[in-house]
């Protein structure tokens, strides 16, 4: 686990990007440094999940490997890549972010996501309580953008949406609130770049 400073946690706030990362990329590192400047975060997390509980097995690399590949592009300062989850025993993002608020109870939170995965939030258990306890900050992703800020979640966290400087300024109670970073969208994907490896034939699509 990298991000080992239990206790020296006073008022940080704190980006978790969690993702897959297989592997980790250059979209991955855009999205950490505009949630870092746009949020005034001291620091980013990419949470390597164990595994998305939403995808397949098939085809994810070890977590050893795809723990090394986010590493490679963390700055080991600011943006920390850990195996956290794996030592919480968590999968889940509502248990993950419950047993943080836990062990670093000063710290304030942000879960960070691109537009694609807010499209998918309402498939997340316990979704709306995750962004009850939790800030999110959704950042634009190519062809992805407009189908989040028309979909369901983004409907029904409407009245809890604030502008970027708004996220973590304003009290948590009774309701976390979320927002969109205003960046510009950055193409890279896991997936193009595992096809581009198999010369395209992992068979796998992604898109809107
Ligand atoms: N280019 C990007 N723009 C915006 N968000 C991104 C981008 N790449 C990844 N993310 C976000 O980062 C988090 C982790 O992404 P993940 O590790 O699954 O990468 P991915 O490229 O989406 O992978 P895959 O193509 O295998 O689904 C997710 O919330 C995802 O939406
Ligand atoms: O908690 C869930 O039900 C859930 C379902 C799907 C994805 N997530 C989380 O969403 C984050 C992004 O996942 P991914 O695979 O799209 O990079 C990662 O932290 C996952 O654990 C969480």
């Amino acid at each position: 686990m990298t991000p080992g400073r239990f206790g020296d946690e006073r008022r940080r706030r704190i980006g978790l990007l969690g993702g897959s990362f297989n592997p980790a990329h250059e979209g991955h590192l855009h999205v950490a440094r505009m949630a870092l400047r746009a949020l005034k975060l001291d620091e980013v997390w990419l949470l390597v999940s164990p595994g998305n509980p939403l995808k397949p097995v098939a085809g994810m690399a070890p977590l050893t490997e795809r723990l090394a590949s986010a590493r490679r592009i963390a700055d080991g300062r600011r943006i920390i890549a850990t195996d956290i989850e794996r030592l919480l025993g968590t999968r889940f993002t509502a248990d993950t972010v419950a047993a943080l608020r836990r062990h670093f109870r000063c710290a304030r939170f942000v879960f960070v996501i691109g537009a694609d995965n807010l499209v998918q939030l309402p498939r997340w258990k316990q979704w709306r309580d995750i962004a009850r306890h939790v800030a999110l900050a959704v950042l634009p992703r190519p062809g992805w953008t407009r189908p989040a800020l028309a979909g369901r979640a983004a409907h029904v966290l409407q009245r809890h949406r604030r502008a970027p400087g708004g996220l973590l300024t304003e009290s948590f109670a009774p309701h976390a609130a979320w927002c969109l970073v205003p960046a510009r969208e950055h193409a890279a994907s896991a997936t193009a770049i595992r096809q581009a490896r198999s010369g395209g034939a992992t068979g796998e699509r992604r898109g809107p």
